[in-house]
């Protein structure tokens, strides 16, 4: 009776006739494919890998430890605080005019990691994120200004996050953030296969201890934050974080180490890109960008730039599996991660020559 009787789509078609022939091979192959599946989470700083990490324990067990939340706790304020200072920095640097000029010099004092949260800190930081100055600062876009990617989010959340009895939610733990430092690993479950997941620290003086997760990857999981575009590194205001990106994915897809894993790539942050792209404009960047401003013409051109960076060491491109993604959504890694879990596998069983 046609397609009319199914609401199948044509990709949920593509997507359950893959997935029956991995089956298919698995099941003929069962003795042959007995090595672990190991994923490793690689990009440079703050591009969302422990946001993707986080999201896999979540799906895995539909709640995060009570320990974790726990921990976020402190975290949460502490990236408050933080998010806070800078913008009160920032605003001293381009003049704007604060309304109180008093208390974000009393503000300014506060160490980070350091200061208690008391009612005091709950007070004082609610009048300040009112201020019309500090809500002018952040709406100047400026390269320089180390703010967080949710920054917005948690102060709108500033009520429930200032109560004493405050516990964090799924969301503000995946919003939270935490520099990595050193490895953390999962198992977790797909459907009938296990992988081993293994996410490290990003930013330049992490990206040392790599070498000693190397051995036996199935796949690289390469994250790129898409707003990187318009931002400098936190370790160097010299280089652009997407120009570092882009150096790094390079590094990665010629490296003997993953000569036969697959590459896997997040375009990440794709909410904050649609939001941000229509008042920075890429050009102003990345000088031969020719495009609108407007987020799909402008992932074209990054997607691009980021396949001719992806050769191996005779400069022949490689097969890359590029996705666009909003890390902290868990609808939508939940959805691009059955599709990336077929993708591996077909991967790795080609690998072994089974295909
Ligand atoms: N809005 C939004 N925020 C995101 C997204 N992905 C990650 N973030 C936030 O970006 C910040 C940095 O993300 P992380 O996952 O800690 O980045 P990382 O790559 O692990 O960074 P390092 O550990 O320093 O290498 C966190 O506050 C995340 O919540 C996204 O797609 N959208
Ligand atoms: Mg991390």
């Amino acid at each position: 009776m046609g397609n009319s009787c199914t609401s199948e789509t044509l990709e949920d078609k593509e997507e359950r006739l893959k997935n029956r022939r991995i089956e298919d091979l698995l099941r003929k192959h069962k003795q042959a494919f007995d090595h672990e599946v190991k994923i490793l989470l690689l990009g440079a700083g703050e591009s969302g890998k422990s946001t993707v990490f986080k999201q896999m324990k979540l799906l895995q067990d539909n709640e995060f430890d009570h320990e974790t939340i726990q921990s976020m706790k402190e975290i949460v304020r502490d990236n408050i605080v933080s998010n806070l200072l800078a913008i009160l920095r920032s605003s001293k640097i381009l003049n704007v005019k604060l309304e109180h000029p008093e208390e974000a010099e009393k503000y300014i004092s506060y160490k980070i990691g350091l200061t208690k949260w008391t009612q005091e800190t709950y007070k004082l930081t609610k009048m300040l994120w009112e201020d019309s100055g500090v809500k002018e600062t952040l709406k100047i876009d400026d390269p320089k200004r180390m703010i967080g990617d949710s920054c917005s989010y948690f102060f709108d959340a500033l009520d429930r996050i200032g109560e004493k009895d405050y516990v964090p939610t799924n969301e503000d733990v995946l919003r939270a953030r935490v520099r990595t430092t050193g490895l953390q690993e999962a198992r977790f479950k797909i459907g009938k296969f296990e992988f081993l997941l293994c996410d490290v620290g990003g930013q330049r003086n992490e990206r040392r201890k790599w070498i000693h997760v190397f051995d036996n990857i199935t796949s690289v999981l390469f994250c790129t934050s898409l707003t990187g575009y318009s931002e400098v590194l936190r370790e160097d205001f010299n280089t652009i974080r997407m120009e570092e990106s882009m150096n790094l994915f390079s590094e990665v897809c010629r490296s003997p180490h993953f000569k036969k894993a697959s590459i896997i790539l997040f375009f990440n942050k794709f909410d904050l890109f649609n939001e941000k792209i229509k008042t920075t404009h890429l050009n102003t960047f990345f000088q031969d960008y020719q495009g609108n401003n407007e987020s799909e013409e402008a992932i074209t051109y990054i997607t691009e730039k980021f396949l001719n960076a992806g050769v191996n060491k005779f400069k022949k491109k490689r097969d890359i599996f590029s996705y666009t993604t909003t890390a902290v959504d868990t609808k939508n890694i939940k959805y691009i991660f059955s599709s990336v879990s077929n993708t591996i596998m077909q991967q790795a069983l080609e690998g072994i020559d089974m295909i």
